[in-house]
């Protein structure tokens, strides 16, 4: 009689990738109004399951159709979309470039490659207190190369006055967010995807919705001294991240890029 509940290993691991691919298109997805279309879709699907178990013939074969013929009208619809799922399942280092990194320091000895984050915290707070506007992101896992093309890349180890430096209003590099890649600022003046949330409210501007953006799309970290009011936010995963004090501030960053 419970026959229904005889649960194979495989099942289990089927249904945890399909919960996986489903958090990655929803990560991919949130915020946007593509997601208005996903759920359509995830909608026709369940009714489309649901006749059929039902052996609802007619009803059932014509959302069939409809469904198995959409493909194509998605893969349009989706195009840049799927690009970024393909993007972010294509750069997803899994074994995490880091911590190998760190495995092999003996190797190098004399080069860090740790992000040293003080010097970014202590950049920030002179920025802030000159209101002067930045926009640091911080690569971890992801490659960020597909951004740091718009921009001009570098190769400069990080430096709290070059970081201030750049950022300084009339400083040709000033415009754009600044890439940190291990202890190394890899590029400036990159161009971000704005992020079309409608829940950031709107006296943020277009720096706030570029920080949150990228780390909607990849799993970026950002730092932002806003030029209005000269306060460091720092943005992760598509949102706010909330400190108490500088100290709390260093201590996630590190948690979060070592
Ligand atoms: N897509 C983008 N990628 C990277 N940087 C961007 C992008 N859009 C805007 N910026 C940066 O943000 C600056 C404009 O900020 P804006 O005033 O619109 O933002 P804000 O969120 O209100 O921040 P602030 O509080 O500093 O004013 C631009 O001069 C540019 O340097």
């Amino acid at each position: 009689m419970l026959d229904f509940i005889d649960i194979s290993f495989l099942d289990i691991l089927d249904i945890l990738l399909v919960a996986i691919l489903l958090y990655y298109i929803y990560k991919l997805l949130k915020g946007t109004v593509a997601i208005n279309i996903f759920l359509g879709i995830a909608f026709i699907f369940l009714i489309w399951k649901i006749t059929e178990a039902l052996k609802m013939e007619m009803l059932s074969r014509i959302l069939g159709y409809l469904l198995s013929g959409g493909v194509i009208a998605l893969i349009i619809v989706f195009q840049q979309e799927i690009r970024k799922f393909l993007l972010m399942i294509g750069t997803t280092n899994f074994s995490s470039k880091r911590s190998f990194l760190n495995q092999i320091k003996f190797l190098k000895s004399e080069i860090s490659s740790e992000t040293n984050v003080t010097i970014l915290v202590e950049a920030c707070k002179k920025l802030s207190t000159t209101k002067t506007g930045a926009l640091i992101v911080l690569e971890r896992t992801n490659s960020l190369d597909f951004l740091t093309n718009t921009g001009d890349t570098m190769n400069a180890l990080l430096n709290e006055v070059l970081l201030e430096s750049i950022f300084y209003k009339n400083s040709p590099l000033h415009d754009g967010a600044t890439i940190i890649r291990d202890n190394y600022i890899v590029a400036t003046r990159v161009i971000l995807p704005v992020s079309n949330s409608a829940t950031i409210p709107s006296r943020f501007g277009l720096r706030h919705r570029a920080a949150i953006g990228v780390s909607e799309k990849t799993d970026a970290v950002c730092l932002l001294v806003s030029e209005e009011t000269g306060e460091i936010s720092y943005i992760k995963d598509g949102g706010f991240e909330l400190y108490a004090d500088y100290n709390e501030l260093i201590d996630k960053l590190r948690n979060d890029i070592a």
